[in-house]
């Protein structure tokens, strides 16, 4: 049997989500800057000559068969009918549903590492084709560069960031990205935005508004942090975030964060913007 092998899954923020339209499937058409952070879940995996899809790590509340661990390891093989399998040890750090793509980012690590160990010789093109099967947050990890990003957040252009630190809360709430997205009070008509007003912080998160009216401690996470640099929402929540110029500056505010607000119990954490994915030369890009 060979050994387990290593590989990260780094979480993003969104820096801005301007939600500018919906398709007739009922998709939403949305315009963001997604930004990958040195903040990773781990995935280790050990290649199986069986076939068997095996998930070896107990995840809290995602059976093996919803996790999209398995699932890309699945889309996989019925891609290219490799006859491999795959043991697979998660060990989870970014929160679930968080707003930070954890999940994603782990489908998207088992796509550029199995394409990897299992010598499917596939492009960068066709594993972010495979990946937006498996949600519209999987594709901008396998394009593995911070990114500009139009259509449902599939496609993207490489955008260049300036060198930053994040302060990240996400309070223990349930949001649901499905039920985010469908609520009524959602504008879905902001104007489409250009990268020279994304310079001027002429932006903002469309769902921000909707996810605090039905989470309060969202609200009070962004007031908190507010008192340091102006906050904004990731994705469709519950994290927020501020953006500070050190490590030093970042870790002080870390250590003032109360352990609860709003009466709940809130992760913190801090992440350095990445210029790249760890991942990025494991594959070709043609
Ligand atoms: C909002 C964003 C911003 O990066 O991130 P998260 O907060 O989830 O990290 C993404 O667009 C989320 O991507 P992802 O989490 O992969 O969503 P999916 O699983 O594809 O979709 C979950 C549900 O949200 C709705 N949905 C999602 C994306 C989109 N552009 N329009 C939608 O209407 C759909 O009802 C879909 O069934
Ligand atoms: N490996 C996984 N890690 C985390 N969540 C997963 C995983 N596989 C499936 N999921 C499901 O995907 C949902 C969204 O997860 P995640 O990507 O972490 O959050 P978000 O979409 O808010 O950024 C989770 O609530 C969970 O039910």
């Amino acid at each position: 049997m060979t050994d387990f092998h290593t590989y990260p899954a780094p979480a993003k923020i969104n820096l801005f989500l301007h939600i500018t339209g919906q398709r007739a499937d009922g998709y939403h058409l949305l315009q963001t800057v997604f930004r990958l952070l040195d903040f990773s879940d781990t995935l280790q995996l050990r290649v199986r000559e069986d076939g068997e899809v095996n998930r070896i790590t107990d995840v809290p509340g995602v059976p093996a068969e919803r996790d999209l661990c398995v699932r890309a390891a699945r889309l996989l093989q019925q891609h290219t009918g490799c006859k491999r399998g795959v043991d697979i040890k998660i060990e989870k750090r970014i929160p679930m549903g968080g707003g930070l793509g954890g999940g994603s980012s782990d489908a998207a690590t088992m796509l550029l590492a199995l394409n990897h160990l299992w010598d499917l010789q596939l492009d960068r093109q066709t594993l972010i084709t495979l990946g937006l099967q498996l949600g519209a947050d999987v594709p901008v990890f396998v394009f593995g560069q911070n990114a500009w990003a139009e259509g449902v957040g599939e496609k993207l252009s490489p955008i260049s960031l300036n060198p930053a630190w994040y302060v990240l809360l996400t309070p223990q709430v349930n949001v649901s990205t499905a039920e985010v997205f469908a609520s009524k009070e959602l504008t879905r008509d902001t104007k489409l935005t250009t990268i020279a007003d994304f310079s001027r912080g002429m932006v903002h998160n469309d769902l921000e508004t909707v996810v605090c009216q039905q989470h309060p401690t969202v609200g009070a996470s962004l007031s908190w942090l507010n008192q340091f640099s102006p906050a904004r929402m990731s994705g469709s929540g519950a994290s927020v975030f501020i953006s500070v110029d050190s490590q030093a500056e970042a870790e002080a505010i870390l250590a003032q964060v109360p352990s609860k607000i709003a009466g709940l119990p809130v992760f913190s954490c801090v992440a350095k913007g990445l210029e790249k994915h760890p991942l990025y030369d494991l594959v070709k890009n043609v």
